[in-house]
């Protein structure tokens, strides 16, 4: 095992890196939120209508097209499928806890 190389700060890749990964972070948290807020509009206007929560046929548009978006930029279909699969799970929480608000 070799001794790792001392640099300074400003030229060290490990903590460079760490950084923009941070900065990456909290701008994907940001652009969640920002989506989540859309989605308790969407669930306000369904309670209000009566239209369910589960919209499986646009959920499959919002699958494809991301999937689509991931292939461009070489993230693969599993990992898309499962991160859009976790963000739709959220979706349909937040929408059936105002559809219950409503009752
Ligand atoms: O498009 C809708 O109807 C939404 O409520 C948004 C959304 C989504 O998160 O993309 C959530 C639930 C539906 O099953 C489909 C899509």
């Amino acid at each position: 095992q070799s001794t790792p190389m001392i640099q300074t700060s400003a030229s060290n890749p490990l903590q460079n890196n760490r950084i923009k990964i941070d900065s990456i972070d909290k701008k994907l948290i940001a652009l969640l939120g920002e989506r989540e807020r859309v989605v308790k509009e969407i669930g306000i206007y369904k309670a209000k209508n009566n239209i369910p929560a589960l919209q499986a046929d646009r959920f499959k548009q919002v699958l494809e097209k991301t999937v689509e978006a991931g292939k461009q930029e070489g993230l693969s279909a599993t990992f898309i499928t499962e991160l859009m699969n976790a963000i739709h799970k959220e979706s349909l929480r937040i929408e059936e806890e105002i559809k219950a608000q409503k009752q």
